[in-house]
C-alpha cells in the first residue's frame, strides 16, 4: 500500500494592522476589503473598552469577521487571539467555513505589538500554519510626532513594521512637518517601506514576511523579552503576572477591560434623546479646546434631533475633530447616541458633567432617603 506524501498546507498569510488610536486603521481596512486582492479575508478586530463601536463601523460585516472581546489584545486578550486563530484553522480544515486566503488582525491603538507577534511567531502550531506577512503600522501625520513622544506603544508599533502607512497627509499644509515625520520614522525603522494612505492595496498588504532585517536592535530585544516573560509566566502557574506591559510597570495586576494603565481608560456616555446638531458641536468643541491632548480618542454614533434616522459618526483624535460621516441607517437596533472616550489622565466625571450640562440633564444628587440614612445625625438611623 502506498501513501501519497503528506505535504504540509501552505501557510496562510496573516497581516497585523496596527497604529495608535485614531490613526485610520478602520478607514484603511474598509478600503482594502473592497479590493479583489483581499477576497476571502478573515478580519479579527480587537477593541479597547467594553463598548466598542468599530464592529459597527467596518462596512463589510459577515461571517468572516471575528470580534475579540474587550480588553487589550497584547495583554488580557492574547489567549483569546490564539484560540481564535486555532479555531479558524479547525473550521477551515473541516470545511465549515470558506477556505479563507488571508487573516488581518486589527489591533487596538494601544496595543504593544511585541506580545502579539510573539504569540503567533513562536507558537508551535500557529507558526506552521500562518505566515506573518508583515506588520502594517499606520502613523497619523497630524498627531504622529506628539504621539511618538508620549506613547511608547506607538514607537514600538512603528519600529516593528514591514510597512508604515502615513495617513492624514492631506490635512497637513506644512510639508516640512511631513518630511520631519518621515525622517523620524526612517530612523526608527530603516528597513520599512513608507507609504501614503492612498497607496495601492497590493503594496500595503504584501511586500514580505515579518523579519528582523533592517530593524533597530530594540525589536529583537522586545521579542526576546516576550519569550523570557512567557516562560516566567508559565513557571508561575498562570498567575496573572505579565511584566511586559505598562500596567505592570506601574504595579497594576488587574484585568479591567476599560483600563490600559492607571492613566488611560475608556468609558461611554449615552443619551436616549436625540441631540441637536448645535449642541453636539458646542459640546465637542468645548471639550476639545479644554482637554485636547487628553482625549486620545472620541468615537461616537449620535442621533441628531434634526435627522434621527441617519446617525452621524463622530471621530475625535487628540486636538482634531474630524468631519463627521452620516450613515444611511442605524447599524443595529440600538438607536441610543453613544460616545466612547479613551482618555489619558482625565476623569469621567469631568466629561460627564459637561455632557449633562449640554444635554440639559439635571445633575444627579444623592436621593433624599440615602442622604438621610447616610447621615449619622439622621433621625432615621
Ligand atoms: N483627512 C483624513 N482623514 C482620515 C484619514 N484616515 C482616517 N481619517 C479619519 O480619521 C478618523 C479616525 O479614523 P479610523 O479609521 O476610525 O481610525 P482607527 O485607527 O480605526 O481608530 P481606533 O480604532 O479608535 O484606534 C476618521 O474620522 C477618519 O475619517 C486620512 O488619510 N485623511
Amino acid at each position: 500500500m502506498t501513501h501519497a506524501p503528506l505535504t504540509p498546507p501552505a501557510p496562510i498569510p496573516l497581516t497585523i494592522l496596527t497604529g495608535f488610536l485614531g490613526a485610520g486603521k478602520t478607514t484603511l481596512l474598509n478600503r482594502m476589503l473592497k479590493s479583489p486582492a483581499l477576497q476571502d479575508t478573515v478580519v479579527i478586530i480587537n477593541e479597547f473598552g467594553e463598548i466598542g463601536l468599530d464592529h459597527l463601523l467596518v462596512e463589510k460585516i459577515d461571517d468572516n469577521m471575528v470580534l475579540l472581546s474587550a480588553g487589550c489584545l497584547c495583554c488580557t486578550v492574547r489567549g483569546d487571539l490564539i484560540a481564535t486563530l486555532e479555531d479558524l484553522l479547525r473550521k477551515r480544515d473541516n470545511d465549515r467555513i470558506t477556505p479563507f486566503k488571508r487573516v488581518i488582525i486589527e489591533t487596538t491603538g494601544l496595543a504593544d505589538p511585541a506580545p502579539i507577534l510573539h504569540a503567533v511567531l513562536y507558537h508551535p502550531y500557529l507558526s506552521m500554519r500562518y505566515a506573518v506577512e508583515g506588520v502594517v503600522t499606520l502613523v497619523d501625520a497630524v498627531n504622529g510626532a506628539q504621539t511618538l513622544d508620549a506613547h511608547r506603544e506607538a514607537l514600538k508599533q512603528a519600529a516593528v513594521a514591514e510597512r508604515i502607512v502615513i495617513t492624514k497627509a492631506d490635512l497637513i499644509e506644512d510639508r516640512t512637518k511631513l518630511a520631519q515625520l518621515n525622517e523620524r520614522l526612517r530612523a526608527l525603522n530603516p528597513g520599512a517601506a513608507i507609504l501614503n494612505a492612498d497607496a495601492p492595496v497590493e503594496d500595503i498588504i504584501s511586500g514580505g514576511l515579518f523579519g528582523l532585517d533592517g530593524k533597530i536592535a530594540d525589536v529583537t530585544e522586545w521579542l526576546r523579552t516576550e519569550a523570557v516573560e512567557k516562560a516566567e509566566h508559565e513557571s508561575h502557574g498562570h498567575q496573572h503576572v505579565h511584566h511586559h506591559h505598562g500596567h505592570h510597570e506601574h504595579g497594576h495586576h488587574h484585568h479591567d477591560v476599560n483600563r490600559h494603565d492607571e492613566r488611560i481608560r475608556a468609558f461611554c456616555l449615552t443619551s436616549d434623546k436625540p441631540i441637536r446638531q448645535g449642541t453636539l458641536d458646542m459640546f465637542l468643541d468645548l471639550l476639545r479646546s479644554s482637554q485636547g491632548a487628553k482625549l486620545l480618542r472620541v468615537k461616537g454614533l449620535v442621533a441628531l434631533a434634526e435627522d434621527p434616522e441617519h446617525p452621524v459618526v463622530i471621530h475625535g483624535v487628540q486636538h482634531v475633530i474630524h468631519v463627521p460621516a452620516v450613515l444611511p441607517r442605524w447599524p443595529s437596533d440600538d438607536r441610543r447616541s453613544r460616545i466612547v472616550f479613551i482618555v489619558d489622565d482625565l476623569e469621567r466625571e469631568t466629561v460627564e458633567k459637561l455632557w449633562n450640562a449640554f444635554l440639559g440633564n439635571p445633575a444627579i444628587d444623592q436621593p433624599d432617603a440615602a442622604a438621610l440614612s447616610d447621615n449619622p445625625l439622621s433621625l432615621r438611623r
